[in-house]
């Protein structure tokens, strides 16, 4: 099922049990969901055909970033098993990006291929200690400028930079957002932040939502929570 919501809830569990637990109080017409690395590594795709066995249209997010060849077989495969979107790491480059979209493109594939520009975990120090001495806003701009041109249908940025991608990029280009936290949950390791309805107003197309869901005492007290905020506007 396609749902108009723009949440994405991140279940990053260490079992498919408890993924499935959380999966079974949700509801497809009320948001994505979101399968990440830990998950992904313990349950295998069976996670993924449990979840469009529910209804739900799902996000891979892996994080290719190898050859290109390489990232264009793993895109395939993610593709090829059904997910709704798959992501790559813009900091692969051109000809990584260009093959996994003329991979996708050459065997009729319709999977979202989005491409990560800066983690919204990483602030101007974490940058400088890797060697970009750029601030991050300028960072996500040249990767997200860089993935459109090669072919990506959007980005995963910080919500604090949608507005400029849109300006940059078009209000089509995918602006896929997380470190989204509510008025009621704590920033963790995030850096990089926004409330879910001033996202939306800064021109994010999806929220990613994880902990403040899933860790929440009641989960789907703060699922909805975050869609009050959201329709409060
Ligand atoms: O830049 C990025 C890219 C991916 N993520 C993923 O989104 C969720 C966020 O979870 P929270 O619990 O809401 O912080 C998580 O799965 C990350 O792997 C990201 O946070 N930032």
């Amino acid at each position: 099922m396609s749902t108009a919501s723009p949440l994405i809830i991140a279940l990053d569990y260490a079992s498919l049990d408890a993924a499935l637990c959380m999966a079974d109080r949700l509801d497809p017409s009320r948001c994505r969901l979101k399968v990440g690395k830990e998950l992904f590594t313990r349950s295998g795709p069976d996670i993924l055909e449990a979840l469009h066995g529910r209804g739900f249209e799902v996000f891979l997010d892996l994080k290719f970033h190898d050859i290109p060849n390489t990232v264009a077989g793993a895109v395939q495969a993610a593709a090829e098993q059904g997910v709704w979107m798959v992501n790559v790491h813009a900091g692969g480059g051109r000809r990584m990006m260009e093959a996994a979209r003329e991979r996708l493109d050459h065997h009729g594939l319709s999977t979202h291929l989005i491409a990560v520009t800066v983690l919204t975990s990483m602030e101007a120090e974490d940058l400088a200690e890797v060697g970009v001495s750029a601030p991050p806003a300028e960072q996500v701009e040249r990767l997200a400028v860089l993935a459109r041109d090669s072919g990506m249908h959007g980005v995963v940025c910080s919500a604090q930079e949608a507005s400029r991608l849109n300006t940059l990029c078009g209000d089509d280009f995918l602006k896929v957002t997380p470190g989204i936290r509510p008025s009621f949950a704590v920033a963790g390791d995030q850096r990089r932040v926004m409330a879910p309805a001033e996202a939306m107003a800064a021109g994010s197309t999806h929220l990613v939502v994880g902990r403040p869901v899933t860790q929440a005492e009641d989960p789907m007290a703060a699922l909805a929570a975050i869609e009050a905020e959201l329709a409060a506007g």
